[in-house]
C-alpha cells in the first residue's frame, strides 16, 4: 500500500534520512521508534510531501508518488496527523471535522455552516467521532476541550479525510502513559481498510498497536521486524537504553 525506496535526505551536512526502505501492506499498523534526532519527523515530511527527497521513491497504492505536492497525496488517499496544533480553536469540534471532511471531499464553500449542511458531511463527522470516542465532544469549542480530546481530534481530522493512510506523528504525545495505551488500543481499534504508519517514541506503547516496527537510528533502518523480535533484540536495547529497560 505504500513503499518507500532507498529514500535519502541531506539537510547540509546532516544526512537525515539514509537509504530508507519500508514496505506497508494493505491495512498494516506499522510503528516507527527511533531515540531523538533519529529521522522520524523528516521521514514524514518526505512521505506526506512537504519535503523533497535527494534520493530515492515513494509509492502509494503502487503509483510513483515522489514528485507528487502535498495535495495531490492528499487526494490519492494520504493523510497525515501533526505533532503540533492544527485545530481550530474558536470552532466546535465537529466543525473542524466537518471542514476536514468537505475539504477533503471538495465540497468546502466559503461559508463554514454549508460544511456540516451537507448529509455527507455529517455522515463523516458522525462516523469519525464513534471511532475516536470524540461523539459526546462534538458540540464543545475546541478550546473547551481537554488536552487529550484535541489529540483525538487531530487524528480526527487526518480521519475525515477518508485517507487510506494515515501517518501519525507521536499521536499520544504529552498525553499521560495511561491515557495514552486507551488512545493507541483505540487506533489498533481502526477498520482495517486503513493503513497506519506511526511514530512513536516510546516502545511500550508501540507494543499496543504494531503488527510490525521499524526502527530508524541516526536516519538508518536499524531494525524491521515484528514486536516480538523488538522485544527480544539487544541491539535495540542498547539503542534506547533506559527508556527500553522501563518498557
Ligand atoms: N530543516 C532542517 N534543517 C537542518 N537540520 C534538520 C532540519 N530538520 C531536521 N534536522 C535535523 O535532522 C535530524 C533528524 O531530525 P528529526 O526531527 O527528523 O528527528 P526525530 O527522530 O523526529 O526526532 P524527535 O524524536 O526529537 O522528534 C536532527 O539532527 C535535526 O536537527
Amino acid at each position: 500500500m505504500l513503499e518507500v525506496r532507498h529514500l535519502d535526505k541531506r539537510f547540509g551536512p546532516i544526512h537525515v534520512t539514509r537509504d530508507v526502505s519500508l514496505r506497508l501492506e494493505p491495512g498494516e499498523r506499522r510503528v516507527i521508534l527511533g531515540p531523538n534526532g533519529a529521522g522520524k519527523t523528516t521521514l514524514f515530511n518526505l512521505l506526506a510531501g512537504e519535503l523533497a527527497p535527494d534520493a530515492g521513491a515513494i509509492l502509494l497504492g503502487g503509483r510513483d508518488i515522489t514528485a507528487a505536492p502535498v495535495a495531490e497525496r492528499a487526494r490519492q488517499g494520504l493523510a497525515r496527523s501533526y505533532q503540533k496544533n492544527t485545530l481550530f480553536d474558536a470552532l466546535s469540534v465537529a466543525e473542524n471535522l466537518g471542514l476536514a471532511a468537505a475539504v477533503a471531499t471538495g465540497a468546502a464553500r466559503s461559508i463554514l455552516r454549508d460544511c456540516l449542511a451537507m448529509p455527507e458531511v455529517r455522515e463523516t463527522v458522525r462516523e469519525v467521532a464513534a471511532r475516536l470516542h470524540l461523539s459526546p465532544h462534538l458540540d464543545a469549542t475546541v478550546s473547551a476541550v481537554s488536552y487529550g480530546v484535541r489529540r483525538q481530534l487531530e487524528v480526527g481530522l487526518a480521519l475525515a479525510t477518508r485517507p487510506r493512510v494515515i501517518l501519525l506523528d507521536e499521536p499520544t504525545s504529552g498525553i499521560g502513559p495511561e491515557m495514552a495505551h486507551g488512545f493507541h488500543h483505540m487506533l489498533a481499534s481502526l477498520p482495517r481498510e486503513l493503513t497506519l504508519l506511526i511514530v512513536e517514541h516510546d516502545m511500550d506503547l508501540a507494543f499496543d498497536v504494531a503488527d510490525r516496527i521499524t526502527v530508524l537510528n541516526y536516519g538508518e533502518v536499524v531494525f524491521d521486524g515484528a514486536p516480538e523480535e523488538a522485544r527480544n533484540s539487544a541491539m535495540l536495547k542498547d539503542i534506547y537504553l533506559g527508556s527500553w529497560e522501563n518498557a
